[in-house]
């Protein structure tokens, strides 16, 4: 509410931000939905709710939406399509806890297959055009200038080259349960060698799980993969760190969310991520929530295996340098 009426009276946030001004075309919503008509008049909805709340919250929006409920004047007009639909901008990082399902499935569940097969299309091409100068980093300002161009829908969890949204979600929803184990870690005492060692067999668990689920596996090696993993893993101002390190330090997990101030996505993605792990049927022990004691157990008594599970075939020109030292490279 204070978020609110921050940006639109001063197009200031109250806490994030300081000293920035916001366009005074932005308009801010909650918890109250706008009135019938207003959203007509948007180009752009960005929709920053976790994904517990994203399936009620588009249910409701949906009556609004020009799509689904054409002015009277623009209906008279036409018989065929005649309204203008905004941009939509999903952030929201997170599997929904009883259904399991994904963004895309919630938005092809709500507002249906069409606006979710035209967001992860568009993903593709808005991104090959925003990122293919190799500027990834400053998302925003190349995706306002194209903006007027692609006036559809696109999700803002982005670093692969845009082919592939699933791996990108999975991505971006695991990293959360991910920087709970690690703030469990630190607040259990463990240091930095052993977030490093969290962190790497972290990123081998989540892109085992979402090569099962039918992702590629190099989804997680960008940004939206090891980058926003190793990001919220080592972060003192994530609500994911921050939950799990007052539970390694032996807080109760309702207190820490009563007094967190805003939603952990990781807290409920955990039991999407379990029903997903459970179905594929693979080994995810740190997202199972295996205690630590259990898996360095089965790490001991079992043979070395491979950190991630992908092709390690190396080039000519090493396979050569072996040869010359006389290493066995099948060692
Ligand atoms: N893409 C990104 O770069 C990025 C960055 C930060 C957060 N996120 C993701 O965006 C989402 C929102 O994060 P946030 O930090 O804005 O969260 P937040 O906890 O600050 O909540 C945002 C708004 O949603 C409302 N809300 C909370 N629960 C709700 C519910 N069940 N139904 C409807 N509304 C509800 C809150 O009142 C608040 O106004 C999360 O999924 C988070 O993981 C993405
Ligand atoms: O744990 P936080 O507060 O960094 O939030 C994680 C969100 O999914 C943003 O990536």
């Amino acid at each position: 509410m204070a978020v609110v009426k921050s940006l639109n009276s001063t197009h200031t946030h109250p806490t994030c931000h300081k000293g920035h001004i916001f366009p005074d075309l932005v308009r801010a919503v909650g918890p109250d939905l706008p009135l019938k008509g207003t959203l007509d008049e948007m180009d752009v909805l960005v929709f920053a709710v976790p994904t517990e709340g994203l399936r009620s919250t588009l249910e409701q929006v949906k009556p609004l939406l020009p799509r689904f409920a054409p002015t009277d004047s623009a209906a008279a007009s036409s018989s065929t399509a005649s309204y203008r639909d905004p941009l939509f901008i999903f952030v929201n990082k997170g599997i929904e806890s009883v259904t399991n399902a994904l963004t895309l499935e919630i938005i092809a569940d709500t507002l249906g297959k069409e606006i979710a097969s035209i967001s992860s299309f568009i993903v593709h091409r808005l991104q090959q055009k925003l990122f293919g100068d190799n500027r990834r980093l400053f998302l925003f300002p190349h995706y306002q200038r194209n903006m007027q161009k692609e006036r559809r829908n696109f999700f803002t969890n982005l670093g692969s080259d845009g082919s592939d949204p699933i791996g990108v979600e999975l991505a971006g929803a695991l990293k959360n349960v991910y920087a709970i184990a690690a703030g469990i870690a630190d607040g259990l005492g463990y240091e930095n060698n052993a977030r490093a060692g969290l962190i790497t067999r972290a990123l081998s668990e989540m892109t085992r799980i979402g090569t099962a689920y039918g992702a590629a596996p190099l989804t997680f090696l960008t940004l939206a993969g090891v980058g926003d993993l190793f990001l919220t893993c080592s972060s003192k101002t994530s609500r994911n760190f921050t939950v799990g390190y007052r539970l390694g330090q032996g807080g109760k997990l309702q207190d820490i969310l009563d007094s967190l101030g805003s939603v952990a996505e990781g807290v409920a993605t955990a039991k999407g991520a379990k029903a997903i792990i459970d179905k594929l049927g693979i080994r995810a022990p740190i997202a199972m929530g295996v205690p630590a004691e259990e898996q360095a157990r089965w790490l001991l008594e079992h043979p070395p295996v491979a950190e991630i599970d992908l092709p390690c075939d190396i080039g000519t020109a090493a396979r050569q340098l072996l040869l010359k030292l006389g290493i066995d490279q099948n060692i």
